[in-house]
């Protein structure tokens, strides 16, 4: 099977509002995907989906042939061992060294010595620049440093696949730069798949395969950076030229403003 994940007309919904609808999308193996669009329009909610955390009403979510929304717990545990997760602010234990966050995962899930998980740690920090650091504390090391960290502990166990949710929120222009380049370097390390949740068109484009762009709930349009870079898409255009005024809602969906106000026709 090429792909490792595969959505299906899915739809989800909170209670009655419809957050994604008819929704397909393909994540091959080996590859960055990344899945852009404006705030609120369903990113994150994809990833909650993929992770099991959340059941669509309708359709399937299959990540390596098996289907996610039909696992029970058991599964799920076992599969989400399978995957690495970044979420957003996905913040790294204070009281801990940084050589005690990357073994955080190693500990809980596997029966390795800790002769076996020191040499494991050390090898993911040194991945990420960090082994010298090994011994300070999140307090003492910069925010571009903690992302480092907490980019070698998603991946302690060589997950298949790698989901990050923002990833470069906050960071300085040189780490964004730092850590995109060590998103797409991790992934071919481990051969795994990422996906990759951002609203950074720079930074994704130069290290995705793959780009998804949504918006209400829905793919508005995908392909690879070099094309969404020429689109004339007005969803795609506004992305990339970050532009104010375009297609993407500022606006929370719900009543108008006039209504909001009595202003709105009267019968
Ligand atoms: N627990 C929840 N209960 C109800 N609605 C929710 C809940 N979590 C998210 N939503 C709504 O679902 C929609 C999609 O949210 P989601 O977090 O997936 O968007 P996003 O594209 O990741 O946005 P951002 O880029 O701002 O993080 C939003 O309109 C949000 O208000």
């Amino acid at each position: 099977m090429p792909n490792l994940v595969e959505i299906r007309d899915l739809h989800f919904s909170y209670d009655e509002r419809s957050i994604l609808s008819t929704l397909n999308m393909d994540f091959p193996r080996g590859k960055v995907i990344a899945v852009m669009g404006g705030s609120g329009s369903g990113k994150t909610t994809v990833l909650r989906l993929i992770g099991g955390q959340l059941q669509p009403q309708s359709g399937e979510v299959t990540v390596d042939g098996q289907i996610v929304n039909a696992m029970d717990t058991k599964a799920l545990y076992q599969m989400r061992r399978k995957m690495g997760m970044l979420f957003q602010h996905g913040a790294l234990f204070t009281d801990m060294s940084v050589f005690d966050n990357v073994a955080f995962p190693l500990r809980e899930h596997t029966n390795l010595s800790e002769e076996l998980i020191r040499d494991l740690v050390l090898m993911k920090l040194h991945t990420v620049g960090l082994r010298n650091a090994a011994q300070l504390k999140p307090a003492e090391i910069s925010g571009g440093m903690a992302r480092r960290v907490a980019l070698a502990r998603t991946i302690a166990l060589d997950p298949q696949l790698i989901m990050y949710d923002e990833p470069f929120a906050g960071l300085d222009p040189i780490s964004m730069g730092m850590t995109a380049n060590l998103i797409r370097k991790l992934n071919d390390a481990l051969g795994s798949t990422t996906i990759l949740v951002s609203h950074d068109v720079h930074e994704s484009f130069l290290i995705a395969d793959y780009v998804y762009f949504l918006s209400g709930g829905k793919v508005v349009a995908q392909g690879r950076p070099a094309e969404m870079m020429v689109s004339t898409d007005p969803y795609v255009k506004q992305f990339v030229n970050a532009e104010p005024d375009g297609p993407v809602p500022f606006h929370y969906p719900g009543t108008t403003l006039a209504d909001d106000l009595g202003l709105g026709a009267r019968a």
